[in-house]
């Protein structure tokens, strides 16, 4: 388990621009080493506006797509291709652009799916997708970078403060019930499964994410502030604009 570590940028359009290359660098490097790379997305503002300024970088192709392992943190439990999903604005930022292997993306299923509206059966299919490509003996894949937003409540991915999600210490995956943001339905990975990433990325900008940041930076119990659980093996990095960083000492 990593000690967090706060980076501070002057502002959102730097802070896109600085982890887009941070994350080119990490694919980069996990590919000339494995020849393959793990990546795990967020919704959300800062998460999307991540993914667009890789697809803006002169630097993507340096990247091979179809040598990407394409997972979400968390989705809103929503009919396939509405523009709320987290995976439609991955897709329009970046995916539909570069030559992802299709085979290679897994999204968390829609809501008009195989599942229908059981949020619960999607969330358990996609445990057993993550258990079916991990090492032996663990229970989600090695995941290289695993990207997080950050709510104005502390929530991330879509684990709330004070819910059963954000305390659950078994299940990987989970489907999310009366959500304080909508939509109410979501699904999520859960702590124990964000925890087994190699480096965890939170990003988050502007003053109404101060509180929340200075909070799990300041020992928060995930269970008040769920972003404070959220801890990568070998980093943590929590990746902020000056307004974000307002608050920190
Ligand atoms: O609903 C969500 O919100 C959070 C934070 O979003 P932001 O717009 O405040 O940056 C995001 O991390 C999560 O993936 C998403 O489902």
């Amino acid at each position: 388990m990593s000690r967090p570590e706060a980076l501070v940028h002057s502002g959102g359009d730097v802070l896109a621009a600085a982890v887009a290359a941070r994350l080119i660098t990490a694919i980069t490097d996990a590919q000339a080493a494995r020849g393959s790379a793990s990546v795990v997305l967020t919704g959300g503002r800062t998460g999307i506006g991540v993914l667009e300024q890789v697809r803006l970088s002169p630097a993507l192709g340096a990247v091979d797509w179809s040598a990407v392992d394409v997972f979400w943190g968390d989705e809103r439990f929503l009919p396939d291709g509405d523009g709320e999903r987290n995976e439609t604005q991955a897709r329009q930022a970046l995916l539909d652009h570069v030559d992802v292997d299709p085979a290679r993306a897994h999204p968390m299923a829609p809501s008009d799916g195989e599942f229908g509206s059981d949020a619960d059966a999607a969330a358990a299919h996609y445990a057993e997708l993550l258990a079916g490509l991990a090492p032996e003996g663990a229970a989600v894949p090695r995941f290289d970078v695993l990207m997080l937003g950050v709510g104005e409540e502390g929530h991330t991915a879509s684990l709330f403060p004070d819910t059963p999600y954000v305390r659950e210490d078994s299940r990987t995956v989970v489907g999310v019930h009366d959500c304080p943001k909508p939509p109410p339905t979501r699904i999520s990975l859960t702590l124990p499964a964000i925890g087994a990433a190699s480096e965890v990325w939170l990003m988050t900008t502007g003053k109404a994410k101060a509180e929340p940041v200075a909070s799990a930076l300041g020992g928060a119990k995930p269970v008040d502030i769920p972003a404070a659980g959220a801890v990568g093996r070998d980093r943590t990095l929590w990746l902020l604009d000056t307004d974000a960083a307002a608050q920190l000492g």
